[in-house]
């Protein structure tokens, strides 16, 4: 089957690339406008991917992007070896990082090799000598890194080490994200019984439970998703923190859903948020590893959150546990776990919980912060959307759909703020 559609040529591409690199990329004459920026990022990606396209064609575009998932398990494979932390700052010939990590020499060179195509590590003296050193690519896969990623790539990465037995869990065992989405194929299937299907994740590992008490129940899981959700985050809404005026909610802000904090963590960094007030309600095994992560907190940070297990998903409000009466809910990253029918419910729980209490504050208000889709949505929406799918029958929504679900659930939508980062801010007030 063949489209006519107009095919953009390698230079006209190309050119495109150099007049965005020129108008914002150029260090003598620096973007001052961030968000142009921040959008300038997402359009040098598309382009460049274009430009490959062009360059190498359908067939070949196509098969190396099949096989990138090759590389996405180099660069686990490594990361879950600790090979950048054995490394080090000095160097290590690849039998001294054979010993040191217990995995076979030729193993570690072929993922090497795959991984120094890409700039990760250095070979000293040249190709060939298999004796590494880290470099600005490598050492962000290292803990304790100010910008590690490494708990990130453990969380996506699979690897069924000692048959999955979750053994030395901090440095050996990878896995949930890459091998839950090898079972998408059957997770999308119909079941056979016609009970709700069942997502990925729980196809790959043989449970029942939600992927959240899963992990939760599992410490070292917990531990490692509540890691691995600051890495990511740090990336992809680093600006969230700077790009909405948080100082400006009034206090106690209940987070529906607040995992470990993760968002607390970074608002109370600031000097601007430090009057802010949080009640961080999740369920309760989540609860107490968020208590767990609090108590290593400087006192003037902990002393500001407090914590409320519960279930916002409960049939009815008293057994949801949800704090009634206060006057901003905030909601970040949750939605998009649930369908639209369980988003309903869930925000009809919050809704009651907001007006529970006679004469309510009339300024209460609901803060939505998700991921949304746009045609302009970078790579990094497309894959993570892959990630929720197959963690949890997850769905990455327009704005559309999104204040559709706002507002059917009993709100009035009254902003949507768009900032340097993947996430956007849904403002809405309870309907009564
Ligand atoms: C993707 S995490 C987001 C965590 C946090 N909001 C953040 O942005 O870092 C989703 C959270 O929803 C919580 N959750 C899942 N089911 C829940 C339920 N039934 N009641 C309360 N919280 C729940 C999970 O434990 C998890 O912490």
């Amino acid at each position: 089957m063949t489209t006519n559609q107009f095919v953009p040529t390698p230079v006209t591409i190309a050119e495109q690339i150099l007049q965005l690199s020129k108008s914002n990329f150029d260090a003598s004459n620096p973007q001052d406008d961030l968000l142009v920026l921040y959008n300038a990022k997402i359009r040098m990606q598309e382009l460049c991917d274009s430009l490959l396209q062009t360059v190498l064609g359908r067939l070949e575009y196509t098969v190396l992007l099949a096989e990138s998932c090759q590389e996405s398990s180099a660069l686990g494979f490594v990361t879950a070896l600790t090979v950048p932390d054995i490394i080090g700052d000095e160097t290590a010939t690849v039998a001294e990082l054979s010993k040191a990590s217990g995995a076979d020499a030729r193993f570690l060179s072929i993922a090497m090799s795959c991984l120094l195509k890409h700039n990760y590590f250095e070979e000293v003296g040249g190709f060939g000598t298999q004796v590494y050193k880290n470099n600005h690519l490598s050492d962000i896969l290292r803990e304790g890194h100010s910008e590690s990623v490494k708990d990130a790539v453990g969380f996506m990465y699979a690897i069924f080490y000692k048959h999955n037995s979750p053994v030395d869990h901090d440095t050996n065992s990878c896995d949930e994200g890459f091998k839950a989405t090898s079972y998408l194929l059957e997770a999308s299937k119909p079941s056979p019984n016609e009970e709700p299907r069942l997502p990925a994740v729980n196809l790959a590992f043989g449970f029942d439970k939600t992927v959240f008490e899963w992990m939760s129940d599992q410490e070292w899981r917990g531990r490692r998703m509540g890691k691995a959700m600051q890495q990511l985050h740090r990336m992809a809404n680093g600006n969230v923190v700077a790009d909405y005026a948080w100082n400006q909610l009034v206090s106690p802000v209940v987070d529906i859903g607040g995992g470990i904090g993760s968002l607390e963590l970074a608002l109370l960094k600031e000097e601007q948020n430090k009057a802010l007030k949080f009640t961080i309600f999740d369920i309760p095994k989540t609860i107490e590893n968020a208590k767990k992560t609090w108590t290593t907190q400087p006192e003037t940070a902990a002393s500001r959150v407090s914590f409320a297990p519960g279930n916002f998903l409960a049939p009815t409000l008293d057994e949801t546990c949800i704090p009634r009466g206060q006057p901003t809910y905030l909601i970040r990253h949750v939605l998009h776990d649930w369908t639209d029918d369980q988003v309903v419910s869930i925000l009809r729980n919050v809704r009651e919980a907001m007006l529970a209490i006679p004469g309510p504050d009339p300024n209460v208000k609901l803060v939505v912060c998700e991921m949304l889709l746009r045609d302009t949505s970078s790579r990094f929406v497309r894959t993570t959307s892959m990630q929720l799918l197959a963690l949890n029958n997850g769905v990455t929504r327009t704005e559309v759909e999104m204040v559709k679900l706002v507002e059917k659930s009993g709100f009035r939508v009254n902003r949507v703020h768009h900032m340097r980062a993947v996430d956007s801010i849904i403002e809405a007030i309870p309907e009564s």
